[in-house]
């Protein structure tokens, strides 16, 4: 077959270019990324041998090679792992399988203008291009273990890249890059020097499971003439907390979470006795950029007795925790171990649960310990958490406790633990006050939410999407009520200037005919209109009756395919506006009334919108109101 040349995808071809024009300050971390590549090889070939799906491949010493050629200016980063065939290499390393590169490379942009972009680039799987950082031209030579023939890859990072079929490559992948010139100013250091490369390895890579030799030392200077093993090959989750610093625990999280950043929070449990298993968690300082996407990974890797098993285990962690990253080593698990029989597994299930409460507990150390890191925590993973709360009851109470709101407390642009809101409870409160909706202005401006400001009774601002869900599943919080200030009828207690029963009592005397008169018109839309004790300014809300869907949950359930029938709101007015008082009035002194029956679907349409809605029928709506305005000129 002859050498093809082909051209890049644009995605990939844009990051290049900015790999190239260097994003990064650290131009080290390539070598990370490229010995990270060739672990994950040697992990995919040894686990296909121990299940026999290998059985050509020579797994007799699996490794990883750098070799310095400082007269070629080349370093070589070899493997003999798994390899990949003719079409996997066009197809993973010509192009950007990521679906959501076209997102991050808006974000890379964003980020680079803004100096953050060395965060970003870790969470796209773009490590192999790390190289064109160091090197102005990188030749692939790999072959599929098992298979004969392989393929080399070139570029010069430009446009294109060619493919080219060969007889006689080794089993595996070799990476060779033909190194820039030093240029220390940049932080662009000398890859064919022995010191830097052994250094990187070290700080880098300390803990990869494979022995990662050097070669090509002249012996002079203090360089190494024999091959050299460079790592210490532990598995930083087989030892105890003590022996290990902070930066070997961050440089193994970066590995297995494909991220450039320190993670958040880092966790260890170890669990002895009948079902053996240490298990090494990471919370990552900022939520991925998939984090709602359905096929977004899990996080986890499964290990059984230090051999790489899978990655993304979903049987691990409950999904509302997918966000964290690590490494779970089990001891009394087959190798064979399927995803299917994980599923299924009673042992497995224990250690799900074990490993929940260790990270609900942590979460809750945060709280107390480091209100800063909690802030961070909350902000990023906030929304998946609480997912937590309708799927898992069992542990809903450590879910709450670690749960916090945004709230009208204070200043307003603050946040609030339940806890917290019930210790400032004024006597007389019996219940939590929440309020959900789209975000924190449209809520913070709600009408429902004027007579509780007037009194000052604290409401928290529920906005993320599955708030509308979970407020469903948990009624109450250490024996108290969670209400909604849009559901139901709500009795705020009495207050000096209040009307006393009497008085309200004439007033809905007073009122009844309008009310009822109005209910027959609005049928189609509400199932009753009448007075409120929640409206201090607007003349009219929507309330929910308490059991009835929200109208954001309803779309919920409709955009997941699911039938509900429309749910028919209570229409509030305010019988101390002056709008309803005027339509009182002419009520009860007109007979013909097709022009109030306008001013009553008016005032529903007005409390639709106060709340964020959109009428009905808005082209009518408009007329309406033009109409009306046009009469006051
Ligand atoms: N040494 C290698 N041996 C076998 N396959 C490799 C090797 N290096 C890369 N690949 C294949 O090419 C794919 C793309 O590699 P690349 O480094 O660009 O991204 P990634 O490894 O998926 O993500 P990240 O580097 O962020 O972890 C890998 O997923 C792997 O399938």
């Amino acid at each position: 077959m002859p050498t093809e040349t082909f051209e890049f995808q644009v995605e990939a071809r844009q990051l290049l270019q900015l790999m190239i024009h260097s994003v990064y300050s650290n131009k080290d971390v390539f070598l990370r990324e490229l010995v990270s590549n060739a672990s994950d090889a040697l992990d995919k070939l040894r686990l296909a041998a121990l299940r026999d799906e290998a059985p050509d491949a020579d797994v007799s010493d699996l490794h990883i090679e750098l070799e310095i050629d400082k007269d070629a200016r080349t370093l070589t980063v070899r493997d003999n792992g798994v390899g990949m065939s003719y079409d996997e290499v066009g197809r993973l390393i010509g192009t950007i399988a990521n679906s959501g590169t076209a997102e991050f490379l808006r974000e890379l942009r964003e980020a680079q203008d803004g100096g953050g972009a060395e965060g970003l680039i870790g969470q796209f799987g773009v490590g192999f291009y790390s190289g064109f950082m160091v090197a102005d031209e990188v030749t692939l030579l790999t072959r599929r273990a098992g298979e004969p023939k392989g393929t080399r890859w070139t570029s010069r990072g430009e446009g294109t890249y060619t493919l080219e079929a060969v007889d006689d490559a080794p089993q595996g992948t070799s990476v060779v890059l033909h190194l820039k010139p030093a240029d220390p100013e940049n932080q662009l250091h000398d890859y064919a020097s022995v010191w830097t490369v052994r250094e990187i390895v070290k700080r880098y890579s300390d803990f990869i499971t494979w022995p990662i030799r050097l070669v090509g030392g002249s012996g002079d200077d203090g360089e190494a003439a024999e091959p050299e093993t460079l790592n210490s090959m532990k598995a930083l989750w087989a030892r105890s907390r003590e022996e290990v610093s902070e930066e070997e625990y961050h440089e193994l999280y970066k590995h297995i979470g494909h991220d450039w950043r320190e993670p958040l929070e880092t966790i260890q449990l170890r669990a002895e006795g009948t079902f053996e298993y240490q298990a090494l968690l990471f919370v990552p300082s900022h939520a991925p950029h998939d984090l709602f996407r359905r096929d977004s990974g899990h996080g986890l890797q499964l290990y059984v007795k230090r051999v790489f098993i899978m990655d993304d285990c979903e049987a691990l962690l409950p999904p509302y925790l997918r966000f964290v990253k690590g490494v779970v080593d089990a001891q009394d698990l087959s190798l064979n171990v399927s995803r299917e029989i994980l599923q299924q597994d009673r042992h497995i299930r224990m250690m799900q649960r074990r490993l929940t409460k260790k990270v609900l507990s942590s979460v809750k150390d945060m709280m107390t310990d480091d209100t800063g890191r909690y802030a961070t925590f909350w902000r990023e993973f906030g929304a998946v958490l609480k997912e937590g709360l309708v799927t898992d009851p069992d542990n809903r109470d450590a879910l709450l406790a670690v749960t916090s709101f945004a709230t009208t407390h204070g200043d307003g642009g603050g946040t609030a633990t339940l806890r917290q809101y019930v210790e400032r409870m004024p006597e007389g409160q019996d219940a939590v006050w929440y309020i959900t909706g789209e975000s924190r202005e449209s809520v913070g401006d709600s009408p429902h939410m004027e007579a509780f400001r007037e009194r000052g009774i604290e409401v928290l601002l529920l906005t993320d999407p599955v708030d509308e869900v979970w407020v469903d599943a948990v009624s109450e919080y250490e024996g108290r009520p969670l209400r909604s200030i849009a559901k139901g009828e709500v009795d705020l207690g009495a207050r000096e200037d209040d009307r006393g029963d009497e008085e309200r009592e004439k007033q809905a005397e007073e009122y009844a005919g309008l009310l009822g008169w109005m209910g027959e018109r609005l049928a189609e839309d509400v199932k009753e209109v009448r007075l409120s004790t929640r409206l201090t300014v607007s003349p009219a809300c929507l309330v929910a009756d308490a059991n009835d869907l929200t109208p954001a949950l309803e779309s919920m359930y409709r955009a997941m395919g699911q039938e509900v029938p429309a749910t028919r709101r209570i229409l509030e007015l305010n019988a101390d506006h002056a709008l309803v008082k005027g339509l009182n009035e002419a009520y009860g002194e007109r007979e013909d009334r097709s022009d109030l029956t306008d001013t009553a679907e008016l005032l529903y349409a007005l409390a639709v919108l106060a709340e964020g809605g959109r009428p009905k029928d808005p082209a009518r709506f408009v007329r309406l109101m033009a109409d009306r305005l046009e009469r006051t000129l």
